[in-house]
């Protein structure tokens, strides 16, 4: 069946987004922006609505998100401006060299001095001089899209008809602004002067997503976020015994309760993953199920099992037709499917060289079903990619075999490039080089490198794309849609988000993620605070929707998970057989490096060095230095970065600190420790971790230290300990916070620290802190543990990928 997309609606969805954005004023923007600075409020508060849990229609819906998402939109420009602080604006020259008018937009052409930055998408400024810095406002300026990135010119989109007001009637003002900028980018040879504004690949694509929501799959349940569709008996899947007996031990009782809610065929399927849970490991545990299961249908009770016809006795067109009723979307079919799989062959992609085999399919499987997984990020995807390429999946035979599966869009991993969308292309091209020759000289056609993308993917099983990429051109061209969706991350992405791969077209929704984990970032804060940051997963559970919460975790010491249960998970988290033994480390014979510590840094003192936006505190910093010199000393194992973690909330103290270790170390000391924003460590986990949480004042809050969700990523991505450092009256103003420095109070684990820090972890002291002699299980990491550092921790290194996420580094400070 090819899908269901109406690519000419696109397109007008997509004009229409950029026509709005495009007659934008951007000083007006710039203006308004330091106004409600400094109101602190904001006069679009006015027009925006709150977003809800439930939406009663399609209008209700857009007139909700379409304001929010255009005052991201807003924001992201703004933002573009000051997104390093120390990277000053960059004007580049360019001359025009040509121009057409079509449908209201004009398309000038120009050849533009050290624009290897620009990308396609990208939202520039035009302007007749530059500006900023004092310099004179100049009278003629507007936005331009880059259409198309050629080597020696740029290819731009401008809407110069003046500017659109309303959202919903789209009128269009004259504005002299745009008209002035008319003859500089209609004639030859003028002069422009050219600002990189920011990417709107990303927000360019989740409109045409939120406006098409009319047109998706599931549209009644995305609005009500409640499902109507209960699922019966009858829809439900089954799998077979070998398969079951392998799911079963291998998951615990809440994974495999998700599990079944899938081949339950629940159309939308939540599942909360709290840290250390197994995310990963249920998302396996689906695939090995959806891919092998069969429609309980077939062995229904209420078909006489007498009149049911066994697989071997069932003719052709008898299994065609069982295909037909249990996968109606298989209607018109991919021609892989015409074909019975021969037993033994149903080939499949060059992996990573391991041991897995192909998958083997017998005669007797009925159904193929093909499954799109997805996640906000690309280190959140490679995860899941790289541990099916080590782990392959299950048949129904409980056999491990490595599925047919594709890795589509940029920046890989370079452990998963073997199943790369690129790497693919460039195998088969190799592959048929030989053979070219041979058919140009008897006049046949030579595939291009797009129907070579579109045969990959029309054959993978499994095709794994970040989010804002599964709505790129690439998947137009599919034949057939996918049966399942799979997001991962799901509570770390906007709701429009959310929407992009489901324009594929599916019949049942995964969304796995943690809404008590960071949230998606949201640049905009008038947009945040009317609930744009809001999840589809979390609005649908605060709907009451059902969630399937996984409640063994695998990672932390139980004196570590305590907290984060009971304040977090309603005490639901229980711990895996023998964490407490696998957890133990020999630092825990001195109080002090104990499982989950408190250390108050009552002297320390908060800062803001660029007089606004993110905070640091030099006490800290020094006191963390004397930490880490003490502990690496008495256990040089820990002179790791895959060991070790210092956390921050804020920017600014991550800097300092990775500074002072590069004085303390040399230019190695990442190698170390591994220092980063909490943003940037969810998902990850380290041996032991100190949390760095800065804010130190008399009288001040504590910004967004407060955030409940950064407090539960700070604090468990320790296995074995957690050291918190920070000023304890401060935090005490928080209701959580108080709750942790009591509860490190209770445990006799709250250490009041004054100057000099070095003497707090003196040979006298330490001796006072002395427990007992503790049995380390550390000598070896687990398994994982490679796996998990080289992808995250390379993904700190690409702080924004090209679609517009904030990379690991955390995309955000409080400002
Ligand atoms: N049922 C299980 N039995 C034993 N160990 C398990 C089980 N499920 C997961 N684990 C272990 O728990 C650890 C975390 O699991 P996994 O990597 O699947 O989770 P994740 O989703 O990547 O992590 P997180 O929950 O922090 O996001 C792994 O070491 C994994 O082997």
């Amino acid at each position: 069946m090819a899908i269901d997309k109406n690519n000419l609606d696109e397109e007008a969805l997509s004009l229409r987004f950029y026509k709005i954005v495009l007659s934008w004023d951007y000083l007006r923007l710039l203006k308004e922006s330091d106004r409600k600075k400094g109101k602190g409020d904001d006069d679009n508060a006015l027009v925006l609505k709150k977003a809800k849990n439930s939406y009663k229609d399609v209008q209700d819906y857009l007139a909700t998100f379409e304001p929010l998402l255009f005052e991201e939109v807003k924001a992201q420009i703004i933002q573009g401006k000051k997104d390093d602080d120390e990277e000053e604006t960059l004007w580049m020259k360019a001359v025009t060299v040509g121009c057409s008018e079509i449908d209201g937009f004009h398309f000038p052409m120009i050849s533009c001095s050290d624009s290897e930055s620009i990308q396609q998408n990208d939202l520039l400024l035009l302007s007749n001089k530059e500006f900023g810095d004092g310099k004179r406002l100049p009278t003629a300026y507007a936005f331009a899209l880059v259409e198309d990135r050629r080597p020696d010119k740029i290819r731009l989109r401008m809407h110069l008809s003046g500017e659109v007001k309303q959202l919903n009637t789209q009128e269009i003002e004259a504005c002299s602004r745009l008209l002035s900028m008319r003859p500089l980018v209609t004639e030859n040879a003028k002069l422009l002067h050219v600002l990189k504004i920011c990417s709107l690949s990303t927000i360019a694509r989740e409109y045409v997503a939120l406006r098409s929501v009319s047109s998706l799959p599931f549209k009644d349940l995305i609005l009500s976020a409640a499902d109507s569709n209960r699922s019966t008996e009858d829809h439900a899947w089954k799998i077979s015994r070998p398969l079951k007996e392998f799911l079963e031990s291998n998951h615990n009782k809440s994974q495999l309760d998700a599990i079944n809610a899938g081949l339950s065929r629940k159309t939308f399927v939540l599942i909360q993953g709290p840290p250390g849970t197994g995310k990963t490991q249920t998302i396996l545990g689906i695939l090995s199920a959806i891919l092998h299961a069969t429609p309980t249908r077939v062995h229904s009770n209420r078909v006489k099992l007498s009149s049911v016809k066994r697989g071997p006795e069932l003719s052709m067109s008898d299994k065609y037709k069982h295909w037909g009723q249990a996968s109606p979307w298989l209607g018109g079919i991919n021609p892989l499917d015409q074909e019975m799989p021969i037993d033994g062959d149903d080939g499949f992609f060059p992996t990573s060289g391991n041991d897995l085999k192909p998958e083997v399919v017998n005669s007797s499987r009925k159904y193929r079903v093909r499954v799109l997984v997805c996640a906000p990020s690309n280190s959140a995807l490679d995860e899941i990619v790289l541990r099916i390429l080590n782990t392959g999946i299950r048949d129904e035979n409980d056999r491990a075999y490595s599925p047919k599966i594709v890795r589509i869009g940029l920046k890989a991993h370079h452990s998963v490039q073997a199943v790369s969308m690129d790497y693919l292309v460039e195998q088969r091209l190799s592959g048929m080089d030989s053979q070219i020759g041979d058919r140009q000289k008897q006049g046949g056609p030579v595939k291009d490198k797009d129907s070579i993308r579109a045969s990959i993917l029309d054959e993978a099983v499994i095709v794994f794309s970040t989010l804002s990429f599964s709505a790129s051109p690439v998947f137009t061209k599919l034949n057939r849609g996918f049966d399942v969706v799979i997001i991962d991350e799901a509570a770390q992405a906007v709701e429009p988000s959310t929407l992009l791969p489901l324009s594929n077209g599916c019949k049942q929704v995964f969304l796995v993620g943690d809404p008590v984990q960071l949230p998606a970032t949201v640049i905009s804060p008038i947009a945040g605070k009317f609930g744009y940051c809001t999840s589809l997963f979390e609005r649908f559970q605060r709907a009451g929707y059902p969630v399937q919460m996984l409640k063994t975790q695998y990672r932390m010491h139980p004196e570590i998970r305590n907290f984060p249960s009971r304040e977090f998970y309603k005490e639901a988290l229980e711990d895996g057989p023998d964490i407490e033994e696998q957890t133990k480390r020999s630092w825990h014979e001195y109080r002090c490096f104990g499982p989950f510590c408190f250390f108050d840094i009552h002297d320390g003192k908060e800062s803001q060095p660029s007089g606004s936006g993110s905070w640091q505190n030099v006490d800290e910093v020094e006191f963390v230095l004397a930490m880490y010199h003490k502990l690496v000393s008495r256990y040089p194992e820990l002179k790791s970065s895959s060991r070790l973690a210092i956390i921050s909330p804020y920017r600014h103290q991550v800097k300092l600190l990775r500074q002072k270790f590069r004085e303390t170390f040399g230019v190695e000391s990442d190698k170390v420790v591994d220092i980063n924003t909490v943003d940037g460590f969810q998902g990850r986990e380290k041996d032991v971790a100190i949390f760095s949480c800065v804010r130190a004042s008399k009288d001040k809050g504590i910004g967004f230290v407060a955030d409940y969700r950064r407090m539960n990523v700070g604090i468990t991505r320790a296995r074995s300990s957690v050291l918190v450092v920070g000023s304890a009256s401060t935090l005490r103003r928080d209701a959580r916070w108080q709750n942790l420095v009591e509860s490190a109070e209770k445990r006799n684990v709250l250490h009041k620290v004054s100057k000099p820090y070095a003497e707090f972890f003196s040979q006298e002291n330490l001796k006072l802190m002395q427990v007992e002699v503790v049995h380390d299980k550390s000598e070896a990491p687990p398994e994982d543990m490679d796996i998990e550092v080289s992808i995250a921790a390379e993904a700190d290194q690409a702080p924004q990928d090209d679609w517009g996420y904030a990379g690991e580094e955390g995309g955000y400070d409080e400002d």
